[in-house]
């Protein structure tokens, strides 16, 4: 079972031998990765005891730094102070609109008939009369 810590708890771990952060409703134990964080120790000092999540995506961090997170959680956050919104990875979603396809099959095939048409009636008025 996952323990589950408040919000005051998280506050508490705010010394630099006791570093607890909360990354969206998880809460992180970093005391043993200060030294270790590429990012430095100032960062994660910084929001001991804290809600680190905005800074934390906003860096945009790894895969791969997100797989080394798992090794410093302690718990989640009580099930009445959790949010919903949590921010999102740092990535951009792209959407192109799907073409309207009863729309664009009906021109793809009106244009060159009509361009027919007209050459058509063109040849006949200038040729044959
Ligand atoms: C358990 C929590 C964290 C882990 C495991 C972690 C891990 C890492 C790793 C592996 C990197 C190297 C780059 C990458 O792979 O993305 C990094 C860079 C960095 N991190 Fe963290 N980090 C954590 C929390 C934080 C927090 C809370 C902040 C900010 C308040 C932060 C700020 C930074 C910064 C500024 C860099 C440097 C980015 C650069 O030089 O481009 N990190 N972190």
């Amino acid at each position: 079972m996952v323990k589950e810590y408040t919000i005051a708890q998280v506050k508490e771990h705010n010394s630099k031998k006791d570093v607890w952060i909360l990354i969206g409703n998880d809460i992180y134990d970093v005391t043993p990765f200060l030294n270790e964080h590429p990012g430095g120790e100032e960062v994660l000092l910084e929001h001991a005891g804290k809600n680190a999540t905005e800074a934390f995506e906003d860096v945009g961090h790894s895969t791969d730094a997100r797989e080394r997170m798992d090794e410093f959680k302690v718990g989640t956050l009580v099930a009445a102070e959790r949010t919903a919104d949590i921010p999102k990875k740092n990535t951009t979603e792209w959407s192109v609109p799907a073409p309207d396809a009863t729309e664009s099959s009906l021109k793809s095939w009106i244009i060159p008939v009509a361009i027919g048409l007209v050459a058509t009636v063109a040849y006949r008025l200038y040729f044959m009369s």
